[in-house]
């Protein structure tokens, strides 16, 4: 039996200012009970500029939702207009932050040798990465989901030592069903997760690989959570569209209930 805390985390992507990111967490918090957080990691993932908001109010509520970036620069400081660096989103106090969704991957060019740069900032900053994989339509089609996505774990990984990859969060999403509404089966999403989980074994050793937590994204609501949860190696969802509906959101962590 695994001792892992499922990590529920609300990817908002570009969606809710300052103003009503304030809203949207309170709504969560004013809903969500100690038994909530005792049984589920819960987290939000708001734009950079929301961040100072969302702080301020789980700081000076003492809220337990935590929160993080939906990504990070490679470089500490200097001249990278328009990034922002690990040193500013620990200051903030942000727990996570996402690397290499595959909007990132597909519309800014990522690649594997860019995330495991930042893998390696989140690192260095005490922040915990979610490093997403997946692969798109073409690649599912052609049976080669496993391959193509533990390659991006390799390269995502690369260098990055055991004691630092047992705390990583890897959140696998098919490309497919992403904001799609077309939701892997449960069986698709433990096929690749168990497989993230073989290689970060074949990597680490089993101890290291027992303790990462993976999750499935990619169309996940209330009435889909459950069963996908059941699965051995799933340990939690990234979870878009769902997650700007506080009450479907708080539906999805209490998966159990579902
Ligand atoms: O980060 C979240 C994923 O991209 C899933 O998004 P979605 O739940 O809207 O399909």
């Amino acid at each position: 039996m695994s001792d892992r805390i499922p990590l529920m985390a609300g990817n908002w992507k570009m969606n809710l200012n300052h103003l009503e990111a304030i809203a949207h967490v309170q709504k969560l918090a004013f809903a969500l009970a100690d038994k909530d957080y005792e049984a589920v990691e819960v987290a939000v993932l708001p734009p950079f500029i929301d961040l100072r908001s969302v702080q301020t109010l789980v700081d000076g509520d003492k809220l337990k939702i935590k929160y993080g970036a939906q990504d990070i620069s490679a470089h500490d400081s200097g001249a990278y207009t328009g990034e922002v660096s690990g040193p500013m989103l620990a200051k903030l106090k942000c727990t996570f932050a996402v690397v290499g969704h595959s909007e990132r991957r597909q519309y800014h060019d990522e690649t594997d040798e860019l995330c495991n740069a930042k893998v390696k900032a989140a690192f260095r900053n005490d922040l915990t990465p979610i490093l997403c994989v997946g692969e798109g339509l073409d690649v599912r089609k052609a049976g080669n989901q496993v391959a193509h996505t533990l390659a991006q774990v390799d390269g995502g990984l690369k260098d990055v030592p055991a004691e630092q990859a047992e705390t990583i969060v890897i959140a696998y999403e098919p490309v497919w069903a992403i904001g799609t509404g077309e939701v892997a089966t449960p069986e698709d999403a433990q096929e690749v997760c168990g497989a993230i989980r073989g290689r970060l074994a074949e990597l680490y050793g089993q101890e290291v690989a027992d303790k990462v937590r993976i999750q499935y994204g990619g169309s996940v609501k209330s009435g889909n959570v459950a069963a996908i949860m059941a699965q051995p190696d799933v340990d939690g969802a990234l979870i878009g569209g769902a997650s700007l509906d506080a009450d479907e959101f708080v539906k999805i962590v209490r998966f159990r209930d579902q």
